[in-house]
């Protein structure tokens, strides 16, 4: 039998669980994250060089599947979740940097890989429960577990996103889903939808009568598989090229950027990783030497990443506990709205480049650097198309829209205003028996 990989919680108060268990609950009962007991270390021998992202994935995540009921499934889990490209396309202004675009998927956002890699797992990890997914967005999540989750049996997905603090087309996708998937616009920041979201999560009254997960990054099932495509960026340009490539990560909430750190620990051919925050600085000040102080969000043109308690800060300390050392290993920078802007206007009218305004937070940071021919790769978040409000104006046109945000865009959107408070989520959630299904099993 093989041993399986055990997960604990980052505040250590609870036992250490299989993956399937830590892909249920979401978030540890203690309120910490879920991490490994080690990160795997593979070789880079270990894949496929013609193999496909799927393929990639498959192998990189075997190991934290290990001696779990979802090993077996895991090959078709990839393949469901990894169906479309995460091209890498060269800047041809630039040589040596490449821009990862990861927004090909049906909510064009970054997000789609995570999200249908969680539904994946749920789709066998279900028992005969209704189950409830909340998700906290700044934008782009919500979205994408609504396409993964949408009339997916036995399912309902509940959405809380911060009001007027999204993009339009963002709010409209959020709201357009209907069916199993609710969204309530939150009179407050993403900050306060993800503290209701946990406090929820963590309340054991409720959770008795209404069984909840998460899809945020905060579950390890959708933190895991976004490290896939960073290993099959990685390892595609290390062996072209025979240098492990440098990262650019718009962040956020650091789930993203975490996962790129988490394929470098296990030994894999990535260099130097900087994050590009927009004018939140909480990690951009701690990075430069300051204690770490979650703040209060302030709204910028990257709505995205107007976070000001990254989430998975918690387990970027667990990965690198002492603070020199994290602070040697990575970088942070904050770019402001201004240059946000700038460099939007810039890369279209000098190279008929369009970036999302997350994407030109990374852009900028590229421009910084010497032009030394160094294998840099820029993450593209999202497609430009989900803010037309910023980028029209600057650039004088509409970007074209692709065919699955153009379907959403056509629908009838709607989303219930909630208070940003605890309780108010709570009496919500009792309220909306039926919608969630519990009536089924006499609750609510
Ligand atoms: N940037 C996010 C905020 C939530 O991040 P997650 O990766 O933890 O889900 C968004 O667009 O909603």
């Amino acid at each position: 039998m093989i041993e399986p990989l055990l997960y604990h919680s980052t505040r250590g108060a609870h036992p250490a669980v299989r993956i399937d268990e830590a892909i249920a609950a979401g978030l540890a009962p203690d309120g910490g994250l879920y991490v490994p007991e080690a990160l795997p270390q593979l070789d880079p021998s270990a894949f496929d060089p013609h193999g496909h992202l799927a393929d990639t994935a498959t192998t990189l995540l075997t190991p934290f599947f290990a001696g779990s009921p979802l090993a077996a499934a895991l090959p078709a889990i990839c393949a469901e979740a990894f169906d479309f490209d995460a091209p890498l396309r060269a800047l041809p202004q630039r040589p040596g940097a490449a821009v990862l675009e990861l927004f090909h998927g049906p909510s064009a956002a970054f997000k789609d890989f995570g999200a249908r890699f969680l539904a994946a797992c749920f789709r066998r990890l279900q028992g005969t429960q209704p189950l409830t997914i909340l998700v906290a967005t700044s934008g782009d999540t919500g979205a994408a577990v609504a396409a993964a989750f949408h009339r997916q049996p036995g399912v309902s997905v509940v959405i809380l996103y911060p009001d007027g603090r999204v993009s339009p087309r963002q709010a409209h996708q959020l709201g357009c889903f209907g069916d199993n998937v609710q969204a309530l616009r939150v009179d407050g920041s993403f900050d306060d939808c993800q503290r209701m979201v946990k406090a929820a999560l963590n309340d054991a009254q409720l959770q008795a009568q209404l069984p909840l997960s998460s899809a945020n990054s905060i579950s390890l099932g959708r933190l895991l598989p976004q490290m896939s495509y960073y290993a099959h960026a990685a390892l595609k340009l290390w062996r072209q090229h025979h240098v492990a490539p440098h990262f650019i990560i718009p962040t956020g909430n650091l789930g993203n950027a975490l996962a790129c750190l988490w394929v470098r620990e296990m030994g894999l051919p990535i260099g130097r990783i900087q994050f590009a925050c927009n004018a939140n600085i909480t990690l951009p000040d701690f990075f430069a030497g300051a204690d770490y102080t979650p703040r209060e969000a302030v709204a910028t043109l990257a709505n995205a990443m107007d976070v000001g308690a990254p989430s998975n800060f918690e387990r970027l300390h667990w990965t690198l506990p002492h603070e020199d050392e994290l602070r040697a290993a990575l970088q942070a920078h904050s770019v402001d709205d201004a240059t946000i802007r700038s460099t939007i206007v810039q890369h279209a009218r000098d190279q008929h480049e369009l970036f999302c305004p997350h994407t030109a937070t990374a852009m900028h940071l590229l421009d910084r650097e010497p032009l030394d021919g160094a294998p840099w790769v820029v993450v593209a978040t999202a497609h430009p198309a989900k803010f037309e409000t910023v980028l029209e104006p600057l650039i004088g046109y509409a970007p074209a829209v692709p065919p699955s945000l153009l379907a959403m865009l056509e629908r009838a959107a709607f989303a219930e205003p909630l208070m940003a408070d605890e309780g108010a989520l709570r009496d919500w959630l009792l309220g909306a028996g039926e919608f969630l299904g519990v009536r089924r099993r006499g609750v609510g």
